[in-house]
């Protein structure tokens, strides 16, 4: 029986169990043992323990979010308020102990938010259950990084160093450098632009370094020594980061005005509901996610059931979404929307469409 298992069965027993006089003993047994189950759960765990119980959730929906933060800053609550889905809130820390999936149902797409343990300092080498959560991060379309916006500014670095220290890039664009590693042929060096942070040299030192003797580098903007040590890493991810400061209804409104001035940042109130709407449209903005509308000849626009798309999709990737048959026999699309300078207008495949625009496809 795993640890997980073992917690659920002391929870119901104490939830079966009457409290009085003659429990008292039996009761505080069990709470040790819950105790001791949950502080091995929240050990550094070996290698074989990586993955993590609880942490397996499928991926599913139109995009996923990971609530990432200290604990007791109102993860739960967040999903609690946010989805169907109940995730136990209490004022203790590390009330939770997995991965809680649940989904927001927002423009008409489905994004999974998963609440996950709170992580603290030293995470990253694998304190509490930070290797796991990490994991899961790295999954995610989009980071929210959860903060209670009457502690210190310091939690946002904290955490932001833990994320950095196992390759997550946050709000980072990828580097400018093109790479490919080669068979043979030593190291190929170009630089389209000046370059100020490295030289030759120090670029040949560092591909050395990681036993990369065949290789093309290419520097497309002026790029640091690190930028290129992300660029051969196969481990990083650079993801969106939303922060999202809760617990405002405890603070002043000069304070509250301040942080929602700050980049990338929302500040919410999980218990009184304050500015929830706006969080869900800055995730949207984010997360990049744009709604196209399907219409039939003769017939209105279905602005009941919307295709989700990444923005920059094309006309062919709203068409294989419909169907995948539908590429070969396509002959044009109709747009009507924002994309276009006429309404309707006649476009191709490559044809990028934007955020309600509504198609019609013509076939062959
Ligand atoms: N004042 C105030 N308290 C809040 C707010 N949101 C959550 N809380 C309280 O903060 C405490 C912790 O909430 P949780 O949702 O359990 O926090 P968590 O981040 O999931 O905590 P862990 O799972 O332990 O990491 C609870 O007592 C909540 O009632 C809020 O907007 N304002
Ligand atoms: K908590
Ligand atoms: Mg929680």
């Amino acid at each position: 029986m795993g640890i997980l298992e073992k917690i659920a069965e002391i929870e119901r027993e104490i939830g079966r169990t009457q409290k009085n006089k003659a429990t008292e003993y039996h009761l505080g047994l069990l709470k040790a043992k819950l105790a001791k189950y949950r502080t091995q759960l929240l050990e550094p765990q070996g290698k074989k323990g990586e993955k993590g119980e609880g942490f397996d959730v499928l991926k599913s929906g139109d995009a996923r979010v990971a609530l990432i933060g200290f604990p007791s800053v109102g993860k739960s609550t967040l999903l609690s308020t946010l989805t169907k889905t109940q995730s136990e809130c209490a004022s203790y820390e590390f009330t939770t102990l997995t991965c809680i999936p649940g989904v927001i149902d927002y423009n008409g797409a489905n994004i999974q938010l998963l609440d996950l343990p709170g992580i603290i300092e030293g995470a990253a080498q694998g304190k509490g259950r930070g290797r796991q959560v990490i994991a899961v991060a790295r999954t995610a379309d989009l980071v929210i990084i959860m903060l209670d916006a009457t502690k210190s500014e310091v939690q946002r670095e904290l955490l932001e160093k833990e994320l950095e220290a196992v390759g997550i890039r946050l709000n980072k664009p990828k580097p400018g450098i093109y790479y490919k590693q080669k068979k043979a042929g030593g190291i190929h060096f170009n630089s389209t632009c000046a370059l100020t942070k490295v030289d030759e040299k120090l670029v040949q030192l560092i591909l050395h370094e990681y036993k990369i003797f065949n290789a093309e580098v290419i520097f497309r903007e002026d790029a640091t020594a690190d930028q290129l040590i992300d660029t051969i890493s196969d481990n990083r991810v650079h993801l969106p980061c939303l922060y999202v400061y809760n617990k405002i209804d405890q603070i002043s409104i000069e304070e509250v005005d301040r942080l929602a001035r700050q980049p990338n940042s929302v500040v919410v109130s999980c218990n009184m509901k304050l500015n929830l709407d706006y969080l869900l449209f800055t995730m949207w903005e984010m997360l990049a996610l744009i709604r196209i509308y399907t219409k039939k000849p003769g017939k209105h626009p279905d602005f009941g059931d919307a295709i989700i798309m990444r923005r920059g999709s094309t006309v062919e990737h709203v068409c294989h979404s419909i169907h995948r048959s539908i590429v070969a026999v396509f002959k044009y699309a109709l747009v009507w929307g924002r994309s276009t300078k006429y309404s309707p207008q006649r476009v191709g495949l490559a044809h990028v469409v934007e955020d309600e625009d509504v198609i019609q496809v013509v076939k062959k």
